[in-house]
């Protein structure tokens, strides 16, 4: 059975569905070098914002196959460096979009209230109203930066409580602010007019202390901030300095540069400032909705299924997905045969989507045919998640072309390798049961099934040649399940081909070729 380490707290319906497939260990609070050690017995992991899976983790874990982030942001994981080991990394995108949308509005309405304060000073028996004086949202600017998930959720409920919202999101289309009754502005304009700002963005490179000094000091001196999306994207130093000079009125802090949050200017500043320990996502339904929404697709993938959240396979949709999945097998074996079939190096893999194939949806196909392609040379190691890397990283150019005239079949796929042997192409498609058929191989019409082992020769029509072929296999031992010969012209060339039950005997091949008529032998394992 199955191996799957829980090694950040996760809601148990997450643990029940996992243990349907895997044995399940939870080991929390390991330091980086006791999961290093022990991770390399893992078939699948399953996180939350507590574990760091370096790369040095990555390095150790040897069977590993997938790691889950029971939450959105996976920056504590190194995703390149999964995808490179052909790990796949899934998340939960939206399980807990609500809860960390309404730590951002509580943290707002705690602010401006100033909840936490007031209520150490009443539970240390004082009776202090005159210092807690608030101040209302209402008619307030509210200015978001990121209007994705969460900053969409704030802004519908901040326009519900009377707020007039500006936004900052270079991704999003005018049309779609103003659905949400939300004006678009550049970020200068908004940290200028906002009376509170949040923050609902990824960290990156471009968004890193993208609050700092400067910024701050264009900001009202009435204006507070909230941020419950990363740490790091606010410069905490540059902030406890606005804050302790009065630059600006107050901060909200959910996640930190480091975390737990050590030693900072920031605790020592007093009511104009409130910390939470990273809650956003700390909602006894969100961790139920990312338990489920995480150990769902770690189930999948140890099933053999396809993810439907994975951070590191492009576009892979549910839905779609569901749509391609017999076809996906029949990209693999196209992409394994025509690589056996140009043999040495492919340098370029023409893919063509064909018929009702030839769609934006059908591009995982052409990852299928990267892997399959690549299949003989990595075995296992290569998987939909790392194949395009490791096909760049060997130099084989894709090409993905689209033909939506319908051929013999409602949807075929069409591959071409060229590599320092020469060009092969083989066509395969569906039969209304899923059987797959390969249909054309080096622009011959055949209509076989795929066998694990099987021989094509390319050759001379001409009589007595097939029966040449069979004796000879016959005085090797080797058994034929089933032939087929496919011509575009009488007595001009034509291609043979036979599935054999057992791998073709050392030497045979060279035996076929100096057939009279015989212009070229393969032997393929599929
Ligand atoms: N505190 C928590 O516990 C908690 C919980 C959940 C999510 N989060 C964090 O909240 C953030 C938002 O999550 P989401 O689910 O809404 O993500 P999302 O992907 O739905 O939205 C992010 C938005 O940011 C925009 N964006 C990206 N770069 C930008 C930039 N440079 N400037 C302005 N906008 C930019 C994108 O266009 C997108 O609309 C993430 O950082 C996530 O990790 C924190
Ligand atoms: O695991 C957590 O509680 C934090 C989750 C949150 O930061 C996220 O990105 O989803």
């Amino acid at each position: 059975m199955s191996k799957v380490l829980v090694s950040d707290s996760i809601d148990q319906a997450g643990i029940d569905i996992l243990s349907q497939v895997a044995n399940v260990d939870v080991k929390l609070g390991l330091k980086p070098e006791e999961l290093q050690q022990i991770i390399g017995e893992y078939d699948a992991l399953m996180i939350r914002s507590g574990t760091r899976v370096t790369e040095e983790v990555i390095e150790a874990a040897a069977n590993l196959k997938i790691i889950g982030r029971a939450g959105v942001g996976v920056d504590n994981v190194d995703v390149p460096a999964a995808t490179r080991r052909g790990i796949v990394v899934v998340n939960s995108p939206e399980g807990n979009t609500i809860a960390a949308a309404e730590h951002a509005l509580a943290m707002m309405m705690a602010m401006s209230r100033n909840i936490a304060d007031a209520n150490a000073s009443v539970k240390k028996g004082e009776w202090n109203r005159k210092t807690f004086v608030g101040t209302e949202v209402y008619k307030k600017t509210l200015g978001i930066v990121g209007l994705g998930k969460i900053g969409s959720h704030v802004a519908g409920v901040a326009k519900a409580m009377g707020m007039k919202l500006l936004a900052f999101d270079p991704f999003i289309s005018n049309e779609r602010a103003e659905q949400m009754g939300v004006q678009l502005v550049d970020m200068d304009l908004l940290v200028k007019q906002a009376d509170y700002i949040t923050l609902h963005i990824p960290k990156t490179p471009e968004t890193a202390h993208l609050i700092n000094t400067e910024m701050l000091a264009k900001m009202k001196p009435n204006a507070r901030i909230i941020n419950c999306a990363r740490g790091g994207i606010i410069d905490e130093e540059a902030l406890a300095v606005a804050l302790k000079e009065g630059k600006i009125k107050g901060a909200a802090l959910d996640v930190y540069e480091s975390e737990p949050l050590g030693e900072s200017p920031l605790k020592a500043l007093g009511k104009e400032v409130v910390l939470t320990p990273h809650l956003g996502a700390s909602t006894t339904e969100a961790q139920v909705n990312v338990a489920i929404d995480v150990a769902e697709q770690i189930r999948d993938v140890m099933l053999g299924l396809p993810a439907r959240s994975a951070v590191n396979i492009p576009g892979l949709n549910p839905n779609v997905l569901e749509e391609l999945k017999p076809y996906m097998q029949l990209a693999e074996t196209l992409g394994n045969l025509v690589g056996q079939l140009a043999g040495g190096r492919v340098e370029t893999l023409k893919v063509t989507l064909q018929g009702e194939l030839a769609t934006n949806k059908s591009q995982p196909l052409v990852i299928a045919s990267i892997k399959g392609l690549l299949y003989q040379a990595l075995r296992e190691r290569v998987n939909y998640v790392n194949a395009n890397i490791e096909a760049k990283e060997r130099g084989i150019r894709v090409i993905e072309t689209r033909d939506d005239s319908v051929k013999d079949y409602a949807g075929s796929l069409h591959l071409e390798a060229t590599g320092n042997l020469g060009t092969h192409d083989v066509t395969g498609a569906l039969l209304g049961d899923g059987e797959i058929r390969i249909t054309g191989l080096d622009s011959f019409p055949i209509n076989v099934p795929p066998n694990r082992y099987m021989l094509f020769t390319v050759h001379r029509d001409m009589p007595g040649i097939i029966g040449k072929i069979g004796s000879l296999l016959g005085s090797f031992n080797v058994n034929i399940a089933s032939m087929q010969v496919g011509r575009k012209i009488v007595r001009g060339d034509a291609v043979m081909v036979i599935s054999i039950d057992d791998p073709l005997p050392d030497g045979i091949l060279n035996e076929i070729t100096k057939v009279p008529g015989i212009r070229d032998a393969y032997t393929v394992t599929l």
